[in-house]
């Protein structure tokens, strides 16, 4: 497992590890750690560290004294080492530890003509690698010049490799969130442990690969602010059937999905929780779904609703699966009230979102709760725009949960699983070529599985969104993939589990 980090957390343990070492230790130990991952990226890039060409991008805080240090650490193994300094006040035995070993200063930046432009931009564009040390996790707010218009210069016109130091300048450490430019790095070299922002787009594309430098800060760190599953952590809580096992104790899953005008997304999610080792599945929809599913997946039960027949007689089930294409019209709603009316665990999706955000006491439940909106739909439960969910997935996963008391699974390029009281996850498999219709459906109907086999709804949001990502990218291999393959590629996905 992965675990990351809020800066205040990491203030904190650097304050109780400072206090028992001597001055300057941990930025000699971050330094020290930086100069040797930049020096495999350099020998990879240049083939050798010695004659190599590196800029390095010192702010004014000790973000900046890392990477001079670290430039001087470079330029004592024959690097060439020129160094821009974006303030005033860079860490002046950062700097002269860089000079005494060689390193040179490019053209004032601060004197405040464009002069600098030019030798800066010949200096980036022919360095074998560019060290961004101009801001890390004392970062507050957009970029300020000349720190803004530096990292767009680098971002343009950079030609070799570019590390950022901690953090990506104008990343927010945090949260992830970018507000005007960042730095596009494509190594990052944290320290100590990682940063929260560093899972998280937008801030997770411009760390690139993370690297992480032990500095020891470690012991002294509280329980993390964000985790990432790893293959041993849903090995662990994934059920695999015993001998004891019969389909009734593997889990009974309801699936309520579909409408005559949508009736792909009943197939998709009762083929999800079929294929993620549900007991049974029982169906409940309109003719039209039913009819396809009764095609497609001769394994469900079904129910037809409607001409008498309602919700109820269905019978029992472990969990429900409530939403994908069901509509949102009045009859849709009063079926919502009688699925989720239900003293079982629920997970609610797509058009279900849809009557929620109309109806909020849907989701005011005893019963646990998976809600699984895509930023849309998150919009339309906060009633917040959908740039500003985008921006901030941390931020408002957080909220939605604690607003409504459920979990929450938000989907989208960094998919994210936020419940009061745990460490938000983050996704890390997956691929953009999800981006497409039904694959969320798809997702609904593993997660109903995984909640029907008695997963806690935390549990049940990381291991599903793990899986499903793992099954887009198998299905994928580089190519488009349709909603459908994920099912194909899932029992290869839980062997590899295993
Ligand atoms: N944690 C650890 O254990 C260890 C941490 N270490 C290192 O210390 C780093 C943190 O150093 P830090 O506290 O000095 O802050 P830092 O990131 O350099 O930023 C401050 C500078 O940025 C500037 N600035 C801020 N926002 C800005 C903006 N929007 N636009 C423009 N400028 C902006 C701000 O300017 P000012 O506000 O002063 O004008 C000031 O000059 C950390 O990331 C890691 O690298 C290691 O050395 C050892 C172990
Ligand atoms: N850019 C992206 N990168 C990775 N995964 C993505 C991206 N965009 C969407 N996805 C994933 O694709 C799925 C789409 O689900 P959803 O939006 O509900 O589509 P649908 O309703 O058509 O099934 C989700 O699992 C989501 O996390
Ligand atoms: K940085």
């Amino acid at each position: 497992m992965r675990t990351a980090f809020a800066v205040d957390q990491i203030r904190a343990a650097e304050h109780a590890l400072m206090s028992r070492l001597p001055e300057g230790t941990l930025m000699t130990r971050a330094a020290t750690g930086l100069a040797v991952l930049c020096g495999h990226e350099l020998a990879r890039a240049a083939g050798r560290v010695y004659g190599s060409r590196l800029v390095v991008l010192a702010g004014g805080g000790d973000n900046g004294g890392d990477a001079l240090f670290a430039g001087a650490r470079l330029a004592a193994r024959g690097a060439r080492v020129v160094a821009v300094l974006a303030s005033a006040r860079v860490h002046a035995a950062g700097l002269a530890a860089l000079k005494a070993a060689g390193g040179r200063v490019l053209p004032d930046v601060l004197a405040g003509d464009e002069t600098w432009i030019a030798p800066v931009r010949d200096a980036v564009a022919a360095a074998d690698l560019v060290l961004d040390g101009l801001v890390g996790i004392g970062g507050t707010g957009a970029l300020r010049e000349p720190y803004s218009a530096l990292v767009s210069l680098v971002n343009t016109e950079a030609g070799g490799q570019v590390v950022a130091v901690d953090v990506p300048s104008g990343v927010d450490a945090s949260t992830g969130q970018v507000e005007g430019v960042a730095l596009r790095a494509g190594l990052t070299v944290t320290f100590g442990a990682e940063k929260s922002g560093l899972l998280v787009d937008p801030g997770a594309e411009y760390a690139g690969r993370v690297e992480l430098v032990d500095i020891g800060l470690v012991p002294y760190l509280d329980d993390p602010d964000v985790v990432a599953f790893g293959r041993a952590d849903v090995a662990a809580l994934l059920p695999l059937p015993d001998r004891e096992s019969d389909k009734y104790r593997r889990g009974v899953v309801g699936v309520m999905a579909g409408s005559h005008r949508y009736t792909g997304a009943a197939v998709l999610a009762v083929g999800g929780a079929l294929r993620a080792g549900a007991g049974l599945v029982k169906f409940a929809g309109q003719r039209e779904p039913v009819d396809q599913v009764r095609v497609h997946w001769p394994e469900a039960l079904i129910t037809e609703l409607g001409g008498g027949v309602s919700v109820h007689d269905v019978g029992r089930v472990n969990s429900w699966v409530i939403g994908p294409g069901m509509g949102v019209g009045d009859d849709s709603l009063e079926i919502a009230r009688e699925v989720l009316a239900a003293d079982v665990p629920a997970l609610v999706d797509a058009d279900g979102l849809t009557l929620a955000a109309r109806e909020p006491s849907l989701l005011r439940r005893e019963a646990p709760t998976v809600i699984t909106p895509h930023v849309g739909e998150m919009a339309r439960l906060l009633g917040v725009p959908r740039e500003h969910i985008e921006a901030a997935r941390l931020e408002h996963a957080r909220l939605a949960a604690e607003r409504f008391g459920v979990t929450v699974l938000l989907k989208g390029s960094t998919t994210v699983v936020a419940e009061e009281g745990r460490p938000t996850l983050v996704n890390t498999t997956g691929t953009p070529f999800l981006a497409t219709g039904g694959t969320g459906d798809v997702l609904a109907g593993l997660g109903g599985t995984l909640l029907a086999a008695g997963l806690s709804c935390y549990d049940a949001a990381s291991c599903a969104a793990y899986l499903h990502g793992l099954a887009g990218r198998v299905a994928s291999a580089g190519a488009p993939l349709v909603a459908g393959d994920l099912l194909t590629s899932l029992p290869e996905v839980f062997a590899s589990i295993g």
